[in-house]
């Protein structure tokens, strides 16, 4: 951190402790829009923003914002009330393009905005509806639906959700972090905006991500919801859409780069650890170029995790594992397989680095295992296949680039097509991360036909539905039933007739970062460590019985992912174990976690997990 930022943070600080002898009275003035009359307000923060006679949400001024506890709170671009009521009316109007345009599920907007006001008047009871009927509900909080909200979120955003700290806020996040109501927090999630899902950079209006990912915490891995805090650092945006657009909520400006970037994410950083020195900080949706350097830069020093590049790897070598099974054949048969990776951002590196890395360790962790493990992948980006001859590669495909000799016998040159690889390949898994809908097309599909796999697998990863790389239909009516298939949003199975069915399973990463940031909470690990992902990973790949994956289910259905996130979360306590990770969690310290055995552990884990009861609040004392 540089001096002039520990500068800020030291005045940011005295500002705190200056705060708190000067405003302990809950009462204080400001001034009102008519007649200029001081108007007394004996709340602050969150209470003034769910307040609906005092609330003004996104036309709070800075000045009423910094006297009243709101910064951060709000999305950091102040609107008058005129652009209100536009964004407002916009949206009332949007509905009917909404139905026409949105999802599969026409009404899935309305079921979104239904859910919303439900969580903002009742916590609980939005979550017992959630995991009681979780199938039917996360592809309206998760994706696909949480693509649409992002993108329509100025009309969308009601009461705000979560905070914001913004590239103004330089100097000010060490105060403003105690703006948050909960003495506790135990996860965040955070965005940049810069790569929701497969819709590019959403600026602000990313949040949406962070808040949908934070309820699969609480439905699935039973995190308190009042010690989750969604987070979104408003760097700018580098949307031309949102630039010019009147009615945008964050700051209208290009992204910061470079150290002015860093900078921003270091302060964030160092605040709310500062605040909370126990919270797991879960990175979401940040655009690669920032996703590799952050993780390198946090991973060692905090809580932390990238779930792009982490989770989406366990999540992916699980299912792969799954497609090997599928086969009839050993897990330790997975080295053997030949896998077309089309997409090499920050979640197709993930899987790269994670697969190679259990291949090799599959073959004795040699440094032959390791070339050999590198031969079983060929990568296909925006430019075609990556060789040594590409110019400019990026640093994190570097290694996977193919030699032009070897590619040469395979009839394959730098830059060769999505479908030239397929056919020179003959790939037992063609595995997309491209975030290009369709790219998987019948051509491409056709040419999978001459795999040398019994049962050839189709990853179609990509978010939200739109920009799945193919349809379960299309895979297969192409390949046949006997083909495997995962997708990243949900697809229903495909019916052959006479009671034969394509399996859709869900590729997603929800199957682990929930199981993820229990373990490394419940442990009291100060880092999330690869063998900790790793034994996340393997517990997925572990769960489905002989009898599923032969029938081409590889990944549970989501009505069972409290289940497997419960189990998930012990595998992870164990290996942190295995490694002396654990330094304990409340009252268990770290020497009776030591202690427990296997079914002790799943009962510590289930013990912690929070259930949507509703809690006494008054006794009888008579
Ligand atoms: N199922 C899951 O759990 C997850 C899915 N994803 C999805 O993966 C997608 C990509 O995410 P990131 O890697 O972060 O994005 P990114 O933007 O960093 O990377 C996209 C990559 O696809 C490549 N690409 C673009 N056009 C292509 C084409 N025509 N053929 C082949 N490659 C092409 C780009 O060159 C780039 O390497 C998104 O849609 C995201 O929603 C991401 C994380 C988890
Ligand atoms: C699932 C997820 O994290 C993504 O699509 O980015
Ligand atoms: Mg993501």
């Amino acid at each position: 951190m540089g001096i002039a930022n520990k500068l800020r943070l030291s005045s940011s600080l005295s500002r705190i402790l200056h705060r708190r002898i000067l405003y302990s009275s809950a009462a204080r003035s400001f001034t009102t829009s008519e007649g200029h009359r001081p108007t007394i307000v004996h709340k602050q923060g969150l209470d003034i923003l769910h307040d609906p006679w005092f609330n003004k949400g996104t036309a709070f001024t800075m000045t009423e914002r910094n006297r009243l506890d709101l910064r951060g709170l709000l999305p950091p671009n102040v609107m008058d009330s005129e652009q209100q009521i536009q964004r407002f009316m916009t949206d009332l109007k949007r509905l009917e393009e909404q139905a026409r345009d949105g999802p599969s599920d026409p009404n899935a907007l309305a079921k979104w905005r239904i859910l919303n006001r439900l969580h903002d008047r009742n916590e609980t009871m939005y979550y017992k509806v959630l995991i009681n009927n979780i199938e039917e509900y996360a592809p309206i909080v998760y994706t696909p639906t949480v693509g649409l909200v992002c993108q329509n979120y100025s009309g969308l955003f009601r009461r705000p959700r979560g905070m914001y700290f913004s590239a103004e806020d330089r100097g000010e996040m060490m105060s403003m972090v105690y703006n948050w109501p909960a003495e506790q927090v135990d996860m965040i999630v955070v965005t940049d905006g810069s790569r929701i899902l497969g819709l590019g950079d959403l600026g602000v209006h990313g949040i949406g991500i962070a808040v949908g990912k934070l309820d699969l915490y609480v439905a699935a891995a039973g995190i308190n919801p009042q010690r989750v805090l969604p987070v979104m650092i408003d760097v700018g945006t580098n949307n031309e859409k949102l630039l010019k657009d009147p009615m945008y909520l964050g700051l209208q400006q290009h992204r910061l780069e470079d150290d002015d970037y860093v900078d921003v994410i270091d302060e964030f950083m160092e605040a709310v650890y500062t605040r909370w020195p126990h919270v797991i900080v879960q990175f979401e949706d940040f655009q690669s170029k920032w996703a590799f350097k952050l993780l390198q830069r946090y991973r060692c020093t905090y809580r932390m995790f990238n779930d792009d590049v982490q989770g989406t790897a366990g999540v992916a070598i699980a299912g792969l594992l799954g497609a090997v099974r599928a086969q009839g054949r050993p897990m330790i048969d997975f080295p053997k397989m030949k896998i077309v990776v089309a997409g090499a951002g920050s979640a197709g590196i993930g899987v790269l680095n994670a697969a190679r890395k259990t291949m090799a360790r599959m073959l004795g962790n040699t440094e032959t295992a390791f070339d050999s493990a590198q031969s079983q992948f060929w990568v296909v980006d925006a430019q075609g296949l990556i060789t040594e001859r590409r110019e400019n590669i990026d640093p994190e495909a570097q290694p996977f680039a193919r030699k032009t000799k070897e590619m040469e016998r395979q009839g394959l040159k730098e830059g060769a097509t999505l479908v030239e690889v397929v056919r020179g390949v003959k790939p037992d898994v063609l595995l997309g991360l491209s975030a290009v809908g369709g790219l998987f097309s019948k051509e491409v599909l056709e040419a999978m036909k001459g795999s040398t796999s019994t049962r050839p697998a189709i990853f179609a990863m990509s978010n939200p539905t739109k920009n799945a790389e193919c349809t379960p239909q299309d895979a297969f009516s192409i390949l046949g039933e006997n083909m495997i298939f995962a997708s990243g949003s949900p697809f229903k199975n495909v019916e052959f007739g006479s009671g034969h069915v394509g399996h859709c399973n869900q590729g997603n990463n929800m199957y682990l970062f929930p199981g993820i940031g229990l373990g490394t909470l419940l442990s009291g690990a100060p880092i999330v460590s690869d063998g900790m992902l790793q034994a996340a990973s393997e517990c997925l790949a572990a769960y489905m019985s002989e009898e599923e994956v032969l029938q081409g289910i590889i990944y549970p259905p989501i009505s069972r992912i409290r289940d497997i996130t419960k189990r998930i979360a012990a595998a992870v306590i164990k290996e942190a174990i295995e490694e002396d990770l654990v330094e304990g969690y409340r009252e268990m310290d770290a020497r009776e976690l030591q202690k427990l055995n296997e079914e002790e552990l799943m009962e510590y884990v289930e013990n912690n997990m929070w259930n949507p009861e509703y809690p006494t609040l008054v006794y009888k004392d008579d």
